[in-house]
């Protein structure tokens, strides 16, 4: 029987397995980042142990730095420990590590495709749920806990399960003007927030072919937030011309190698798959969210829904919570929704693509007053190329506020959080109760939408404008 580039990827990565065992897999790539790791590299002090590839290990700062006055000292001290920790752990274990200021730092999810670290048919893990988000490569990419973390550090190994496969195939072509994240965010509702439990999600179907590289990272990365293990694309020729060139890709002889291998990644045409779930791409909208769950949302065009929409007791009483959260009343036009605040950023919507979406419409307009915009690039690479074009230009002189990388308003982890109360549209993958800031209201948007409703100072789309 055929088998799933997933399981493609699995199996060429088992160096043990016995029967009623978990396998034990070779990780090719681990990503590391200040919040996960300081008790895994405690674990390898107090039992003498090494890291036993730090050629394979890479570290940046991202969760927890300040997006502007980054020369300062940290003013928050448990941010400070977090980064000075993991400052002297690289150290001590010779980890490559991208600081603040450093022109490698970035969001971990950011720079690992960036650098063209991430390849095709790779094993990727880093202690952090939006590992998914390298997926987009044709890679096995998932995220792990602390202990997972040290486990890695310590043997470049890890005993997994496998997991069930999936495909999502999304048919037919995107309509002008809907982008990678809509899909994701009508994907999520349309599965739930638990749809993809168990499985690893194989995204394909034209639309998905059709997608960027980025694109195709913003689907990926959004696979956690329907529960799924990871979330994975087949490699083509988007992928390829994305990695030749850059500074971790093979050269040379070696890169004719890796093409050659990398084209024989996809699932075969007799490989079944444990579950499989089919979308028109054609009737997909600009989407936003409501609630207080990626899987809370609706077309843009749509209202507020009721709680007795949903059948399901568990929904309906979920959507009342989120409701009052959120501050909103049934039936209230998504469009009428005001915001304080648009944030564009994080390692869903950070990239130079989404930047130059953002730009696009916002050139030669002008923040809505009385609303906050931030312009946030999801690494320092992604910074200088949005100004060699010009797009911090655009930004401030719309009167959004252009900084410097990381995880930013994604998480209320560093100083630019939401208030109590207050309300935002973000390009970010979660709107949890208190997750960018205590009280905060977060309604999770496109690039495109993001940026046409900061025009607006409520919820739009650019053809609103
Ligand atoms: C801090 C980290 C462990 C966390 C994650 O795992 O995803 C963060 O990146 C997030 O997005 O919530
Ligand atoms: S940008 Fe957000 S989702 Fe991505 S790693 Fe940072 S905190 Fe997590």
């Amino acid at each position: 029987m055929g088998r799933t580039l997933a399981e493609k990827v699995y199996d060429a990565h088992v160096v043990r397995r016995v029967e009623g065992e978990p396998d034990l897999l070779y990780i090719d790539l681990h990503l590391v980042h200040e919040v996960t790791s300081p008790q895994a590299f405690d674990g390898l002090r107090m039992t003498d142990r090494k890291v036993r590839r730090p050629d394979l290990t890479i570290a940046t700062e991202d969760h927890n730095v300040p997006t502007q006055d980054i020369l300062l000292p940290i003013a928050d001290p448990v941010s400070r420990t977090q980064v000075e920790t993991l400052r002297k752990n690289c150290a001590e274990f010779g980890v490559r590590l991208h600081p603040m200021g450093d022109a490698g730092q970035g969001i971990v999810h950011v720079i690992g495709p960036q650098l063209g670290l991430t390849q095709p048919g790779m094993t990727v893990v880093c202690g952090d749920s939006h590992t998914s988000t390298h997926g987009a490569f044709g890679a096995l990419a998932f995220g792990i806990g602390t202990s997972e973390v040290e486990h890695v550090l310590a043997t470049q190994t890890l005993p997994q399960i496998k997991p069930k496969m999936m495909a999502i195939t999304v048919e037919g072509a995107l309509p002008e003007g809907v982008t990678a994240k809509d899909l994701i965010l009508a994907v999520i509702t349309e599965i739930g927030t638990g749809g993809g439990q168990g499985y690893i999600v194989e995204y394909r179907g034209e639309a998905i072919r059709d997608l960027s590289m980025e694109g195709r990272m913003t689907v990926c990365n959004m696979s956690i937030e329907a529960g799924a293990k990871a979330g994975l694309i087949a490699p083509d020729e988007t992928t390829f011309a994305y990695l030749e060139g850059r500074d971790h890709a093979p050269k040379g002889e070696e890169w004719d190698t890796a093409v050659a291998y990398w084209k024989t990644l996809r699932t075969d045409d007799d490989a079944v798959f444990d579950k499989e779930v089919v979308i028109d791409a054609t009737t997909l909208t600009p989407f936003v969210t409501w609630g207080t769950n990626p899987g809370q949302g609706a077309q843009l065009g749509a209202v507020v829904p009721s709680p007795e929409d949903f059948t399901d007791p568990i929904e309906r009483q979920a959507a009342e919570r989120a409701l009052e959260y959120m501050g909103l009343t049934a039936g209230t036009p998504l469009r009428d929704i005001k915001v304080d605040t648009v944030f564009v950023g994080s390692c869903t919507n950070g990239r130079i693509e989404d930047l130059r979406a953002v730009a696009e419409v916002l050139k030669g307009r002008k923040v809505a007053d009385g609303v906050r915009a931030l312009i946030v690039p999801g690494s320092v690479k992604v910074k200088i190329q949005a100004e060699a074009e010009g797009l911090d230009a655009v930004f401030t002189a719309a009167g959004a506020e252009w900084r410097e990388a990381g995880c930013s308003m994604c998480l209320a982890m560093n100083p630019d959080k939401l208030a109590p109360g207050e309300r935002g549209a973000s390009t970010s993958n979660r709107n949890f109760e208190g997750r960018q800031g205590k009280g905060g209201r977060t309604h999770l948007v496109s690039p495109a939408v993001a940026a046409a409703t900061a025009v607006k100072g409520r919820l739009a789309a650019p053809a609103d404008l």
